[in-house]
Order: C-alpha cells, then structure tokens, then sequence
C-alpha cells in the first residue's frame, strides 16, 4: 500500500495525515502552537513554532503507523492565509508572521482604497481588508522600514515551512489570491499594483500550481522527520482551498461552511468575471483554472475557545458543550455577536467588538455556551445569504473543521442555515486536500474530481427542523440589528483598549 501525507498548518496548530490510496486517513497527529497578542488587534506567530510542530508531528506519524518511508509517495501542504512572512537573502524570518486575524492596519487599507480605486477590485477581485498581506507589508514598510530594507522575498505561513523543508522558494495561485497582490483572473503578480507602492516584484516569489511539484526534502529534515531525501514535496494551498478540495467543493452549486478558528461559507464558481463587488472574497482554487467565493466571520471556533479558556478553562470541549442539547432555540433570550476581534464578512469593521445581550439571573454556563454557537453559526448565515443573493441555491453544506464534531452544533447550523448539513467521514478538510494535492501531483489520478470521488465519503445528514428554523428566522432578525445598534458604542469604547 502506497501512502501521501497532507499537513495542515492551521492558526491553533499543526495536523498531519496519512493517507492511503482509498483516501482513508490511517494516521493522523496534530501539534499545537502558542499565538500571541502584544497589542490589542494584533495577532503574531513565531515561524519558527510551524516549523518545529511540523517536524515533531511527521515525526510522531511516520512513528505511530510503522509505515516503511519509501511507501509515501509525497507529501503537500494547507495554510492558514493571508499571513506575512518576511525572510531575508539567507531564508532568515525577519521578524514574527503577522496573522489574519490581526487588523492592526486600517489606516494601510484606506490608504490601498485611495491609491487604487476601482483598480484594486478590477485587478484583485477582494477589498483591501486587514486581514490580506499587501496592506501588512504596507504596514512593515510604513513601521519598521529597516526590516522590509532587508527583505529579499514575502511567503505566506505553509510556503516558509516548505521551504524550510526542501530549500525551494514558492508560492501557489490559491494562496497568493489572498496577499491583494495577484491580478487574480491572469495569474500573475500585478505590476500596477506593486508599483503603486514602491514594492519591488523581486520580493513576490515564483507562482505556482498547488499540485505542481516543488522539490524534495532537505537532508536534515528527512532524518528529524523520518521520511526520505526523495519524498517529493507538493506546492499544496490556502487552507480554504484545501478544505474545498477536502470536502469535495469541486463543481457549480457545491457549498461548505467550515468552522475552525476562523468561519468560513465557500461556494465553487467557474466564472471568473463574476463580480460581487467585494462583499464576498473571491480566491483562485487548488484546482486549475477554478475559483471559489467565500464569506469570513474572522472568530467563529476561536470564540468558543475564547469562551471556554475564560469562563470553563478546566473543562475540554466535549465537557463544556455536553448540556448544550438541552438548551432551547434562542437561549433563553441570550444572544452572541462573535465580534471579539472585529468582523469581515459582511461588516468589514476592525473596531467593532462581541456582544451578549439579554442576560438573565436565570441563564447558566450552557445557555451561555449555546448562544456562543448560535452567535457564530447567526454569523455563517449572512455569508450563506450573500451567496444566495448572488443567485446560487443552498439547500446542502458540506460541514468541516473542528465545530464538525459536535452533532447539536450541525444540526444548528441545518436550522439556521435552512439547509441540509452533510458531516463527512473525517472532519479534516483541508489536512485531506492537501493530501489529495500530494495524491494527484503524485499520478494516482487524472482529475482532483477523480481523486475526490475516490477518498470522500459521507457520514451523516442532518435536515432541517421546520419548527427550529421559523424560530431561527425571527432570532436572525435581531441578530442581524446587533452590528448597527453596537457599531458606535465600540467605536466609542476604542479609546478605551488597550
Ligand atoms: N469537540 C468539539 N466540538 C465542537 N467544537 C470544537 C471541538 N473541539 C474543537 N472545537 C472548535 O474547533 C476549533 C478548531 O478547529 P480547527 O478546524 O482545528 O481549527 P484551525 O484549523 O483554525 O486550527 C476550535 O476553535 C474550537 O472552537
Ligand atoms: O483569513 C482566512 C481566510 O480568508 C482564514 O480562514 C485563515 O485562512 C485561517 O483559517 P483557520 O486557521 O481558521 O483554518
């Protein structure tokens, strides 16, 4: 039996799977990473941490499974996006990644929007929103110019960690779809708008497909990781592509909603004229030539995690939402905005933060728990109603990422989404994209279509209760007046951060 191995480089940690040729997952192993806050909006890894998880989790699976190395064919990557990663001539990190989630630069954003005008959605396809890399090495060339003086090349977060492993720099179209530096629809880095900035295109790296082959391991690594000099390596993709690949996202009208510690609602389109004028992002795919849109709650896993560290920090997550099942439709009249590190989708705002609103002496730790899933999920579900305004029926979503594992939370996201929710067999969309990157660069299939049918299957569905959604649709509503009743408070309240 021949194996690949789809690694994961998510924002709480790293996963790695193994693979066999049926797509079943026959080991899997997952490091995690601390993320640190120095600042309120800024959100900061150590590149060195991705690294070390990484060796240490393929170590820890080519161990566990016993399988001889020569029987992995090859190895490919999913990353959390958008991420800035500075290396200089000698492939020495700069300084630490500046994240997604950090929207320390609004002022870089505006200064994006009136440079380029209608040229940035044109060239593009995304508004210039925090969390995208152009407006962070804006915010480096603005800060600490003596660290962009000494940059020779920008990477986003899993193509540091490849090329720490095979000493080859490069970057995939999906991913760099996420940096406002590719002219999306021609596949290449855009002069108009690395000049409009003094950025020299020497800092972008070489562009490629996410299944094209981008070395082998380096010496070193192959000892630590206990794989071979000759395990070849796959580009692999932006963690949303991944997780689209993974869970079968690979034709017109197919949906999925991945809570991880970000949210995502990602539609596949073909069309790459499509305009949505930026109220949805608009990506390259893994698979050639495709696109996908996709709506962002930037806290949506990430505001149970917080939840629970602060409130229940001694119990696991399985502990915490064991009473959620009892909790009715509404939470007692509880209701959560996940807004606690600002909003993208579909309120682009750095300053906005959550809200609990309607506590009662009456209310307990679970309904707590549940108006945090219902907060997030209420979030999911103004992405799904952009994309259905864009003309696309959701009546299936394909469920992925951690809140997958837990059956209350899916069939919630089935009543307030209306939809029926598919759970697959494994819940590690983008660790098993990336996986099926390694699987098709490999030769095991002609079409990543081919390659999904084979490794995809079905676990469980999860319909609608007719009931459960007309309450879901009235607490929408309100939902929905939280943002504009809550905007000027928190933008009165920043003052007051710190
Ligand atoms: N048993 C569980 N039930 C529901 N949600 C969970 C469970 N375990 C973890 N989660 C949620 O999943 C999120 C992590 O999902 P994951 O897909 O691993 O994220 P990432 O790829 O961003 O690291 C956590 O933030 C947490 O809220
Ligand atoms: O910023 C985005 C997408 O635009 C995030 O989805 C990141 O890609 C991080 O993903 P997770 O760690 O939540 O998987």
């Amino acid at each position: 039996m021949n194996y690949v191995i789809g690694v994961d480089l998510g924002t709480s940690a790293v996963k790695t799977v193994l693979v066999d040729q049926q797509g079943k997952v026959a080991f899997e192993h997952s490091e995690a990473y601390p993320l640190s806050r120095p600042q309120p909006s800024w959100s900061e890894q150590d590149p060195e941490d991705w690294v070390k998880g990484t060796l240490v989790s393929l170590r820890r699976l080519m161990e566990q499974s016993g399988v001889d190395p020569a029987q992995v064919d090859g190895i490919s990557f999913s990353g959390q996006m958008h991420g800035l990663v500075l290396v200089d001539k000698d492939g020495q990190a700069l300084r630490p990644a500046i994240l997604w989630n950090d929207t320390r630069t609004t002022a870089q954003c505006r200064r994006i929007e009136q440079t380029l005008g209608t040229e940035l959605l044109e060239i593009a396809r995304n508004r210039a929103l925090e969390g995208f890399t152009l407006p962070k090495l804006l915010w480096v060339q603005e800060h600490e110019p003596e660290v962009l003086d000494q940059a020779s090349l920008f990477l986003l977060p899993k193509d540091y960690v490849r090329f720490r492993l095979t000493g080859d720099y490069a970057m995939d179209y999906s991913d760099a779809a996420g940096t406002l530096l590719l002219d999306v629809a021609s596949k290449e880095w855009s002069v108009t708008i690395a000049e409009a900035f003094g950025l020299p295109l020497s800092l972008c790296p070489r562009l490629v497909e996410s299944f094209e082959q981008t070395g082998t391991l380096l010496p070193e690594i192959a000892l630590t990781s206990g794989l071979l000099t000759s395990t070849k390596v796959y580009a692999g993709g932006a963690d949303n592509a991944c997780g689209a690949l993974g869970a079968g996202i690979l034709g017109e009208g197919r949906t999925m909603c991945s809570i991880g510690t970000s949210g995502v609602v990602l539609s596949y389109e073909t069309n790459k004229d499509l305009n949505l004028e930026g109220k949805v992002h608009f990506f390259n795919h893994g698979e050639k030539d495709a696109y996908y849109i996709m709506g962002v709650t930037l806290a949506a896993g990430y505001s149970l995690t917080w939840f629970k560290d602060t409130f229940a920090a001694d119990r696991s997550f399985e502990q915490l939402l064991e009473g959620v099942g009892a909790i009715p439709a509404g939470s007692g009249g509880l209701l959560f905005t996940p807004y606690i590190v600002g909003e993208r989708t579909p309120h682009p705002d750095a300053n906005i933060r959550g809200s609990f609103i309607g506590m009662d002496s009456g209310h307990t730790l679970s309904h707590f728990t549940h108006a945090v899933m219902e907060g997030i999920t209420f979030s999911l579900r103004e992405s799904i109603e952009i994309v259905r305004e864009s003309g696309k029926a959701i009546t299936e979503v394909i469920a992925i990422g951690g809140g997958a594992k837990n059956e209350v939370w899916l069939q919630m996201q089935a009543d307030i989404f209306n939809a029926s929710i598919i759970k697959l067999e494994s819940e590690q969309g983008p660790a098993l994209g990336a996986a099926m990157l390694a699987a098709y660069g490999s030769g095991w299939f002609a079409s990543l279509g081919e390659c999904a049918d084979a490794f995809i299957r079905q676990a469980e569905v999860y319909t609608p209760n007719p009931q459960q959604a007309a309450i879901y649709n009235g607490l929408f509503d309100l939902y929905q007046q939280v943002y504009t009743q809550t905007r000027e408070l928190n933008n009165k309240l920043v003052e007051y951060r710190n």
